[in-house]
């Protein structure tokens, strides 16, 4: 894992892994933004070219507001931030080229998908508003004559009404909010097909997510927030490696702790272990996956009952936490 890679300006924190975006669409330079007392970003750098990148954070990690800077709809209290080569605070240009998809946008619910749409058509200044509408529709797969009213329409089919809405003018650079939130897994399967479309088209297409799992099979690059700042970057296996390889602790519920703990140890599948109850063990391993594919096997081994396994730090806010504070991350300092 190489700090420092033609993605991240010099001087940058973030961990830095994978390769690096060609022709950025989107170029972040050491961007602070302070809303009233809180520095809801601080020195971020990044640059965003075409296909998908996620930004990844749990909340209040300054996903949104990243989000809005780009979109040009917050000013940088420090640090430049360019759409193709342009201020989008004050340029129309780079504005025109942009479909921005807000996480809680309200449809108007009296209205079918194709009146709706046909406002943001007007609204850019479409000449041919009611077929752009109908355009935009069919490249999110829902039917332009549909004649049913909005309020009937599923949260998957309203997140696809959204979507055709940032895309009636066609722009070059799309950004979605917390796009996959919500949905089922169906739906979540129907929008990445989507977004791995409008990306396959040459788009930069930038999605906000606290959920890695989520991004992971859509997402070429992940820019990961934590606190407002930028802690790592890379493509999402690299990110995985990340997290995976941090130290996990876990609890084991078994009727023999000791016995258990020693087998583990034996195995090499943990780094420590301490008795916690007659019927439970916790145990710290730095290698989760061989771990997870060897403890019950392990167990059975050696005669052993395994009842549960609960891992104890596995949600997003410790991770995060673990990359913010944790021995593995290079600070400017170490660099
Ligand atoms: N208008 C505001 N005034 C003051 N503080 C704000 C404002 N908007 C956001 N913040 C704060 O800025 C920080 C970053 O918020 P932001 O909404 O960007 O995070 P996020 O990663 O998008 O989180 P979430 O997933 O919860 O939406 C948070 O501490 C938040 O409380």
């Amino acid at each position: 894992m190489s700090a420092g890679s033609d993605a991240m300006s010099a001087g940058s924190d973030a961990i830095s892994a994978g390769s690096a975006a060609a022709s950025p669409s989107v170029a972040v330079e050491r961007v602070s933004a302070q809303l009233g007392d809180v520095v809801a970003l601080w020195d971020v750098s990044a640059r965003v070219g075409p296909g998908i990148t996620a930004l990844l954070g749990p909340n209040g990690a300054g996903k949104t507001t990243l989000v809005r800077l780009v979109c040009g709809l917050l000013p940088a209290s420090q640090g430049t931030v360019r759409v193709g080569g342009r201020d989008p605070r004050s340029d129309h240009e780079a504005r025109r080229g942009l479909g921005y998809v807000p996480e809680a946008q309200a449809l108007i619910d009296r209205l079918d998908a194709r009146r709706f749409v046909r406002l943001a058509a007007i609204l850019h200044g479409r000449a041919d508003a009611d077929a752009a509408a109908a355009a935009a529709l069919e490249q999110v797969l829902l039917d332009p004559d549909d004649r049913r009213p909005l309020r009937t329409y599923s949260k998957g089919m309203r997140q696809r009404v959204k979507l055709a809405n940032a895309l009636v003018h066609d722009p070059t650079l799309l950004v979605l909010d917390e796009p996959l939130n919500g949905l089922d897994p169906t739906q979540r399967h129907h929008m990445s097909d989507l977004l791995r479309r409008l990306g396959d088209e040459g788009r930069a297409v930038i999605l906000s997510s606290h959920v890695l799992a989520e991004v992971e099979p859509l997402a070429e690059r992940v820019l990961v927030l934590s606190a407002g700042r930028l802690v790592a970057e890379g493509d999402p296996a690299a990110i995985r490696e990340l997290l995976d390889d941090r130290p996990h602790r876990l609890r084991l519920g078994t009727d023999e702790p000791a016995r258990l703990g020693a087998a583990l140890l034996d195995a090499g599948l943990i780094t420590g272990a301490r008795v916690l109850t007659a019927t439970s063990l916790q145990v710290e391993t730095t290698t989760i996956g061989a771990f997870r594919t060897r403890v019950a096997t392990t167990a059975r081994d050696r005669g052993l009952r395994l009842s549960e396994v609960v891992p104890l730090d596995d949600d997003l806010e410790s991770v995060f936490r673990y990359l913010v504070d944790g021995g593995t991350m290079r600070t400017r300092e170490s660099l």
